[in-house]
C-alpha cells in the first residue's frame, strides 16, 4: 500500500508530548485544546458499574462441550451488544506480556533524538510520532505513538525497527506471533457463534495483515481539555489491546451515546471488533467508537495489534448474513483500498466506514 506523497501533507509543528510534559505547562498549547463538544468526561474515582463482558478463553480452547457452547454464546453476545470484551486465560505467557510492556516503555523513555531516528513521515502511519495528522489546523492527541507493520513481510520498513532497547525487535516478533494465534482462534469461535464454519475467515482472509502500535500517554495537567486519542473505530477485523500494568484507566468506549470507561482486569487482553468484521457480518457485529483520555498525574501505555485480511482480497457482507430482514448495508470493495482510505484520513469516529456503506 503506497503512502500518500509526503510533500502534499502539511501538518505544521507537532510538539512531542513527553517533551512538553517535562516543562509542566500550566497552559496547554492551543493545538491540543479540544473544542467544547469534544472535551472528555473523565473516569469517575469509583469503579464503573457497566463493565464490558469477559470471555474465558480457556473454556473455548480446552473446555467441555457444554463450556465451549456456553462460552461461544457469550462471545457472540459480547460481539453483538458491545463490540468490546476482555479475554482472560488467553494462553499467552504473562512473562511475554511483561516483556513487551518493558521494551515499549523503555523505548518511549529513550531521549527524543534517539526516537527521532525512527520518525513517522507525514502522511504515513509507521514509526514514532503522531499518526493520522493530515492538516495544519487539526487538533493533536496527547499521545506519542510508535507503530510498525509486522506481517506480511512486504509491509515492514526495516529502517523503523529500533536497535535499542536491544530486545525490542525480538520481543515484538515473539509477541506478534502469539497475538496472531489468538486472533486466528478468536475468529474461529466468532465464526462458530455466527453459525458458520470455523475456518471461514481464515480461508477468506488470505495472507493476513498485522501491525503493532504502542501508545504512550504522559500525564497532562489539564486532562479535561485534551484527548489522549481521538474517537475512532479500528479498520481491522479484530484488534487486541494490552494496557500497561500500573497505568491509569484511560480507554473509553461509546455505548448508548455515553462514554464508558473500561476498567482493566489484570493480565487480561481487550479485544474489539473492527470495521472489517462489521462489513463482513453486515452490521450484526459493529465496530465500536473508542477514545483515550489522560490523567493529571499518571501516565499510560497501551500496546495494540491490528489484525486484518490481505490487501488483495475483495470483501463485503457474507451472504449468510444478508436476507430480506437484513438487507445488504455495505458494498463490496478491495481491502487494500479500504486500508489506504483508512490511513489517509484523520480519526473521526466511524466516518471512515462511510467508504463501505451503500
Ligand atoms: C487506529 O488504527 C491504526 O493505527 C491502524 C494502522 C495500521 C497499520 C499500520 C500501523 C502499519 C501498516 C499497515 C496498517 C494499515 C495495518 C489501523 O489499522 C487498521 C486499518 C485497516 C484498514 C487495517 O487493516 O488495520
Ligand atoms: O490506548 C488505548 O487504550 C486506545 C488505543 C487505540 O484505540 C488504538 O491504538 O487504536
Ligand atoms: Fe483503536
Amino acid at each position: 500500500m503506497a503512502p500518500i506523497p509526503i510533500s502534499s501533507v502539511k501538518v505544521g509543528h507537532i510538539d512531542d508530548v513527553q517533551e512538553l510534559r517535562k516543562t509542566k505547562p500550566t497552559i496547554i498549547p492551543d493545538r491540543f485544546v479540544r473544542d467544547m463538544a469534544e472535551r472528555p468526561t473523565l473516569a469517575p474515582a469509583m469503579p464503573c458499574s457497566s463493565d464490558i463482558p469477559t470471555i474465558n478463553f480457556s473454556k473455548l480452547s480446552k473446555g467441555s462441550k457444554d463450556e465451549l457452547e456456553s462460552e461461544i454464546s457469550q462471545l457472540a453476545a459480547a460481539c453483538e451488544h458491545w463490540g468490546f470484551f476482555q479475554v482472560i486465560n488467553h494462553g499467552i505467557d504473562l512473562s511475554l506480556l511483561e516483556s513487551i510492556e518493558k521494551v515499549a516503555k523503555d523505548f518511549f523513555m529513550l531521549p527524543l533524538e534517539e526516537k527521532k531516528k525512527y520518525a513517522m513521515a507525514p502522511g504515513t502511519v509507521q514509526g514514532y510520532g503522531q499518526a493520522f495528522v493530515l492538516s495544519e489546523d487539526q487538533k493533536l492527541d496527547w499521545c506519542n505513538m510508535f507503530a510498525l507493520g509486522v506481517e506480511p513481510n512486504f509491509i515492514r520498513n526495516p529502517m523503523l525497527w529500533p536497535t535499542e532497547p536491544e530486545k525490542f525487535s525480538g520481543t515484538v516478533e515473539v509477541y506478534s506471533k502469539e497475538v496472531r494465534k489468538l486472533c486466528q482462534n478468536l475468529l474461529k469461535y466468532i465464526a462458530m457463534g455466527l453459525g458458520l464454519k470455523g475456518d471461514v475467515f481464515e480461508k477468506m482472509f488470505g495472507e493476513t495483515v498485522q501491525a503493532i502500535r504502542m501508545n504512550y500517554y504522559p500525564p497532562c495537567s489539564r486532562p479535561d481539555l485534551v484527548l489522549g486519542l481521538s474517537p475512532h473505530s479500528d479498520g481491522s477485523a479484530l484488534t487486541v489491546l494490552q494496557q500497561g500494568k500500573d497505568t491509569s484507566v484511560g480507554l473509553q468506549i461509546l455505548k448508548d451515546d455515553r462514554w464508558v470507561p473500561v476498567k482493566p482486569i489484570p493480565n487480561a487482553l481487550i479485544i474489539n471488533i473492527g470495521d472489517t468484521t462489521e462489513v463482513l457480518t453486515n452490521g450484526k457485529y459493529k465496530s465500536v467508537e473508542h477514545r483515550a483520555v489522560t490523567h493529571k498525574e499518571k501516565d499510560r501505555l497501551s500496546i495494540v495489534t491490528f489484525y486484518a485480511p490481505s490487501y488483495e482480497i475483495e470483501l463485503g457482507p457474507m451472504e449468510e448474513l444478508v436476507d430480506e430482514n437484513n438487507p445488504c448495508k455495505y458494498r463490496r470493495y478491495n481491502h487494500g483500498e479500504y486500508s489506504k482510505h483508512y490511513v489517509t484520513n484523520k480519526l473521526q469516529g466511524k466516518k471512515t466506514l462511510e467508504f463501505a456503506k451503500i
